[in-house]
């Protein structure tokens, strides 16, 4: 029995857009599904308990930053990341590849692997395919991602192609060492803007029959149009059986047409980066809570959330807290903001089950103003 199953629910007759339940060892969660971000093994300011809370069934670590600090050798000592964090959902793990290019000052890549310098102490590291599925298996992530590379955008087609190869040669060698039966490794599409090298990707992903599929390289700074393109001709051709994640996505308008092109699971730091510039997410945009308008706004943040800020404080308190540097504001508004990303992805998986799916995505996008990035 593989560790990661996934159990389609409803497909949704007009769009790409399902319902469904993923199972893994540390319990099943409903997709579609948004994981908050705890990169360095905590979900910034919030707890496992007020995670649980707020029905979060899946979070998400970085291999990368474990790796740096503090090691994946006392996590393992510790008995997991599950152990070392107290929380006994079930966990994803990026696989290391993306932040190094992102954070690490980038020495070298070879087939090898990755050669780079610590953003923390600029000692000089490694990372291969061997050494994150090592990390990985230390760490006993219930998901495990393969170790590729993120193509930046642009990106010359020379370079798409060889990058895309090597990561599908990558992806081989992550397969071989990830022994671990508590665990599921996930392939993660590349390929960059050009449809050809996708399909490529997906082809030869698909050959190795991973448990679940990754999109990665979107999200990148493409234009919104060319990663809809993109995803739209990636999705239609991975397997209807396996859970979809698309990585580093994203805002809400992001999210529900990821749905509609058949994405299950998602993730970004959006939320919780956000909320500590102040900012709250609502069903109609967002609010910077530092404006004068919350001044003498005695209501909370949005009417008819049942997350702990809302229950319990007002707008005009919660940017007196923003305005004078407490960081119980910061907590709220990521509590807040975590929640409703939780019950929006519950609101749109009703509707795929309901069949009106078309018309929730009509609505929302009609109500969104989309605000600044
Ligand atoms: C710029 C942001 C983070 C928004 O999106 C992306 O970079 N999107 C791509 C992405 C995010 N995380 C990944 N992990 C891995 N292994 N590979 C990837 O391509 C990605
Ligand atoms: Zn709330």
């Amino acid at each position: 029995m593989p560790a990661i199953t996934y159990e389609l629910i409803k497909q949704d007759p007009a769009t790409g857009a399902r319902a469904g339940i993923i199972h893994t060892p540390h319990g099943s969660f409903p997709t579609p599904i948004f994981m908050p971000v705890g990169t360095q093994a905590s979900v910034k300011g919030v707890s496992p308990e007020e995670l649980h809370d707020m029905g979060a069934g899946i979070i998400l670590s970085n291999t990368y930053h474990l790796f740096l600090r503090p090691g994946s050798d006392l996590v393992r000592e510790a008995g997991g990341l599950h152990k070392f964090m107290n929380w006994d959902g079930a966990i994803l793990t990026d696989s290391g590849g993306f932040q190094v290019f992102s954070l690490g000052d980038l020495r070298k890549i070879t087939e090898e692997g990755v050669t780079f310098r610590s953003h923390i102490d600029g000692s000089k590291k490694f990372l291969s395919p061997e050494v994150s599925m090592k990390v990985q298996m230390d760490l006993g992530s219930d998901i495990v991602m393969a170790f590729d590379e993120c193509i930046p955008y642009p990106a010359d087609y020379d370079y798409a192609k060889a990058s895309t190869a090597r990561t599908t040669r990558w992806a081989q060698r992550c397969k071989e060492v990830m022994t671990s039966p508590h665990q599921g490794l996930f392939g993660i599409v590349q390929g960059g803007m050009y449809k050809d090298l996708r399909t490529r990707s997906v082809n030869e992903l698909v050959e190795m029959d991973f448990p679940g599929y990754a999109v990665g390289g979107l999200s990148v700074g493409e234009p919104k149009e060319l990663m809809y393109e993109m995803l739209d001709h990636t999705v239609e051709q991975l397997p209807k059986d396996k859970p979809r994640y698309l990585m580093g996505v994203g805002t809400p308008d992001c999210l529900v047409e990821g749905v509609m092109h058949g994405i299950d699971m998602f993730d970004c730091v959006f939320p919780t980066r956000v909320a500590r510039n102040g900012t709250a997410m609502t069903w109609n945009g967002r609010l910077v809570m530092k404006n004068a308008e919350f001044t003498s706004d005695f209501r909370p943040l949005e009417e008819g959330c049942d997350c702990y800020a809302c229950r319990n404080f007002s707008r005009a308190y919660i940017r007196h807290l923003v305005r004078a540097n407490e960081i119980f504001g910061l907590r709220l508004l990521s509590l807040h903001n975590l929640r409703f990303l939780q019950r929006f992805m519950h609101e749109m998986r009703q509707s795929i089950i309901e069949e009106r799916f078309g018309e929730f995505r009509r609505n929302f996008l009609d109500n969104y103003n989309y605000g600044a990035k």
